[in-house]
């Protein structure tokens, strides 16, 4: 490995997705951590790398292409870096200046135009002439790319690929998809690249690391917290947006179990949040479900007896909430369906006692959602902290495991495990659980509607970060949580992307 100040080695173990990525980027900004500023670290580990590999900057010839997103802006930061270490740096823009879309990128540009540096555009004299340069820099394309190369992009990729200088990508080679490393013809062959934050995925399969060259890193200054704790990043980036033209079918459909002679609100609470959460449809399977759709109408009543067959038309189950001890045979069968068919389930309350009367193993995409009390339970009365009971139940029952508390923990089976530091005191109102467990469901079933894998662990971080900032929202504004007001503010956060 090459060494040099600011870059580290690429470990395949370390490898994220683009939806890792913009998750941390935005729970960074949310701790602090400015998008400016991790471009503007970025930029600086692309130039001490240049400067390294060079020997030097101070007069060497350094022609940077910069595309109209982030990773042209990363490019942009790197140059005026260079200049002000000596080298004599122009910027050539795939796209006319006034394009630049990303907003920190058009920042990085408006800095540029102190230092010196001329920015040429398509069309103008000497654009895309690489002669004599001693490194080119292929700030073009990152975790953004969609697609076969086009316009100034796929102009500048030629050029890039005929240059005689030293090659050096800002994150992923242009033209090779961050997350299968399937490369597009014309994608950039590149001597190093230098992958921001983590290595992508991308850059460890397939014929990427012909593109790639030598694999870096840089840390750029996303705080540890902006990978730990849910956050908006999470809702933003993990929960997908529903597509302008969507048709019925791509928010996804729920199916609630609940509910008994003594309990009839819980099960009820579950299904609103789950709509809250953005899905289709939702069925309820209880004693009472035909008197429960009556009141709301959005509820898809079902017979309890017709619960498991429900199973296959659903793509994600929450059973438990107000079972009582009634359903213990039923709760054992909807999850036997759910584990059949491979679609994820969320278990709470009840349900939770049932299982810690009768063991057994569950799978990953099972969700438990116990609190302190349940989670004591779980562990036959060993009374943990909220992330060592989150991480011995998951291990034990064989499921991710959220434990709810004032700083919620969430584990998968493996060990992973995440926090969630939001929500107010005034949550511990009754009905709150209900809500969560909804909305766990309802994300899960709406990444799974679209054929993402369903990811129990961040999705449950997603639902814990938008579940808590809807209860801090509703105490700022009413001064307590209502259970069902709850439900109202899920809908604004999560259709608002966490703000
Ligand atoms: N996520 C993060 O935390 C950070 C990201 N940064 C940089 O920002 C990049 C991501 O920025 P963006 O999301 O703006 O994405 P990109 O900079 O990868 O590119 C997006 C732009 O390229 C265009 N485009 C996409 N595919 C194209 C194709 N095939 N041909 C021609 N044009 C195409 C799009 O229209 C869009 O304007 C990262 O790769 C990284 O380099 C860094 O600045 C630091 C922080
Ligand atoms: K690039």
């Amino acid at each position: 490995m090459v060494l040099c100040p600011g870059v580290g080695e690429a470990r395949p173990e370390d490898a994220i997705s683009t939806e890792d990525m913009r998750a941390y980027e935005i729970n960074a900004e949310h701790l602090g951590v400015s998008i400016e500023l991790l471009m503007e670290n970025a930029g600086n580990a692309v130039a001490s790398l240049v400067e390294c590999l060079l020997g030097g900057a101070r007069g060497a010839r350094v022609v940077i292409l910069a595309g109209k997103g982030g990773n042209g802006g990363d490019g942009v930061a790197a140059a005026r870096r260079l200049a002000a270490r000596g080298a004599r740096v122009e910027v050539h823009l795939s796209h006319p200046s006034g394009e630049v879309s990303h907003p920190a990128a058009r920042t990085m540009l408006r800095g540029l135009r102190a230092s010196g540096v001329p920015v040429l555009e398509p069309g103008s004299p000497g654009w895309l002439d690489l002669g004599g340069v001693d490194a080119v820099v292929d700030a073009l394309l990152g975790i953004g790319v969609k697609g076969g190369l086009r316009g100034g992009v796929k102009a500048a990729a030629e050029a890039y690929n005929r240059s005689a200088g030293l090659k050096a990508s800002v994150d992923v080679p242009t033209g090779v998809d961050p997350d299968t490393g399937e490369a597009v013809e014309g994608a950039v062959r590149s001597d190093y690249t230098v992958s921001m934050h983590r290595p992508k995925k991308g850059l460890f399969k397939g014929s990427a690391p012909l593109y790639a060259g030598e694999v870096l890193t840089a840390e750029i200054g996303i705080p540890w917290g902006a990978e730990h704790y849910a956050g908006p990043g999470d809702l933003a980036a993990r929960i997908p947006r529903r597509p302008r033209d969507a048709h019925k079918g791509v928010g996804g459909r729920v199916l609630v179990v609940g509910g008994s002679s003594e309990y009839v609100g819980a099960p009820i609470l579950a299904a609103l949040a789950a709509y809250a959460a953005g899905v289709d449809l939702v069925y309820l399977a209880s004693p009472f479900s035909r008197e429960a759709a009556l009141a709301r109408p959005e509820i898809v009543p079902r017979r309890l007896e017709d619960a498991v067959m429900t199973v296959e038309r659903v793509h994600s189950v929450v059973a438990g909430p107000g079972m009582g001890g009634e359903g213990e045979e039923l709760l054992m069968q909807v999850l036997a369906a759910s584990r059949e068919r491979g679609v994820p389930v969320v278990v709470d309350a009840d349900g939770l006692k049932t299982l810690a009367r009768r063991g057994g193993s569950l799978w990953g995409e099972a969700v438990l959602t116990p609190h302190r009390g349940e989670a004591k339970l779980l562990l036959g009365g060993e009374d943990l902290p909220p992330l060592k009971a989150a991480r011995e139940i998951a291990a034990r029952y064989g499921a991710t495991t959220v434990v709810k508390a004032p700083v919620d923990a969430v584990c998968t089976p493996e060990g992973r495990c995440r926090e969630s530091p939001w929500g107010a005191p005034e949550m511990s109102v009754g009905g709150t659980g209900d809500v969560l467990a909804g909305v766990i469901a309802g994300f899960l079933a709406r990444r799974r509607a679209l054929g993402l894998p369903p990811d129990p662990l961040n999705t449950a971080a997603a639902a814990l970060y938008t579940v808590g900032r809807a209860g801090e929202v509703l105490v700022a504004e009413e001064g307590m949580v209502h259970p069902a007001r709850l439900v109202e503010a899920v809908k604004r956060v999560a259709a608002g992307r966490g703000t």
